[in-house]
């Protein structure tokens, strides 16, 4: 692993305990907050966000026994073109960041959850015989998506706009939820757990890990260590953030490795806003006098094309 640059910043930690208390004068001081960061790294750590410690464990441990099944019963739930069910290792290779070229399949395997509001997702996607599993994995997506939710406002006042202009744009959302795998391995040249690569999201929240092996990548070009937070989450802007605020949230790319000696796991949840939210330049956005930096996409577009690039499986059936 690339060794971290030294003096480099470091990722800003944002304590949402007084805005989710409703403290006066507290959503207005986060968002401030979060303006800044946004503007400037695009990835933070929040902590007390409310979720508690127990269920995030449990959700790693959940992970765990997942990819501890053996390969057969994990291909019976085999990823579908829509990225519910289990990608094997070395199913993606990134190909949407101009950061790193000619990159090898990712280290990883994965098992993605896709669903809609009270619905489970694919119900033939689900591993049979695995006790648990499915309820803590949905109970921590229900997590996710209540705070994604509370972040909405938060996110609308740092870009200027009223506290509920996503509310309607966000209240049928495009989510994931991800319970990754990276072996120990011995990385060669191009190799990488996941390669570097901005989210397609409007934010991702990344549970804490026990486990390093996150970097980021600063503006100025230095890969950083994420470094351990207790009981935080990274929360990062997505693509589809950096083009709705016309470029000013950073989407900022990140990598990651796991030379632990052991497993590493890694449980990211991905917000999008409803697949039909058009992607154009927000109102608070515009540069007068100039044309949007980014063509208008609604999110279900973006998605197609973010999934066709990365994801071995999705190419295969796009080129059939
Ligand atoms: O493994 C990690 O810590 C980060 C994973 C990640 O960036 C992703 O799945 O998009
Ligand atoms: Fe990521």
């Amino acid at each position: 692993m690339a060794a971290a640059a030294a003096n480099a910043p470091t990722i800003p930690v944002l304590d949402l305990g007084p805005y989710l208390a409703g403290a006066p004068g507290a959503a207005e001081a986060t968002a401030a907050q979060l303006r800044h960061i946004c503007e400037t790294i695009g990835f933070l750590f929040i902590v007390n966000h409310g979720v508690p410690a127990g269920l995030v464990a449990e959700t790693f441990e959940a992970a765990a026994r997942f990819h501890a099944l053996p390969l057969e019963r994990k291909l019976a739930v085999k990823v579908n073109p829509v990225l519910q069910g289990y990608m094997p290792l070395r199913g993606s290779t990134t190909r949407t960041s101009n950061l790193s070229t000619g990159n090898k399949p990712n280290e990883n395997e994965a098992f993605f959850i896709k669903r809609r509001g009270e619905d489970a997702g694919a119900a033939d996607r689900w591993p049979e015989d695995l006790p648990g599993f499915r309820a803590t994995a949905l109970r921590y997506y229900d997590a996710m998506d209540a705070l994604a939710q509370r972040l909405l406002p938060l996110y609308a006042a740092a870009l200027d706009l009223p506290a509920d202009y996503f509310a309607p744009l966000c209240d049928d959302p495009l989510t994931g939820l991800r319970l990754t795998h990276y072996p120990p391995a011995a990385y060669g040249a191009n190799e990488y757990g996941i390669a570097p690569h901005s989210d397609s999201s409007f934010i991702t929240l990344l549970a804490q890990n026990k486990v390093p092996g996150l970097q980021v990548r600063t503006p100025e070009g230095a890969w950083i260590d994420a470094p351990v937070v207790p009981d935080s989450f990274v929360v990062n802007t997505g693509d589809i953030l950096h083009r709705w605020s016309n470029g000013r949230f950073i989407s900022t790319p990140h990598r990651a490795f796991n030379t632990s000696g052991g497993p590493r796991y890694a449980i990211p949840y991905f917000f999008h806003p409803n697949p039909d939210t058009l992607i154009d330049c927000l109102p608070s956005c515009a540069v007068f006098g100039e044309a949007p930096r980014y063509e208008a996409m609604t999110v279900e577009q973006y998605m197609a094309w973010f999934r066709g690039q990365n994801y071995d499986h999705v190419r295969k059936a796009n080129a059939a």
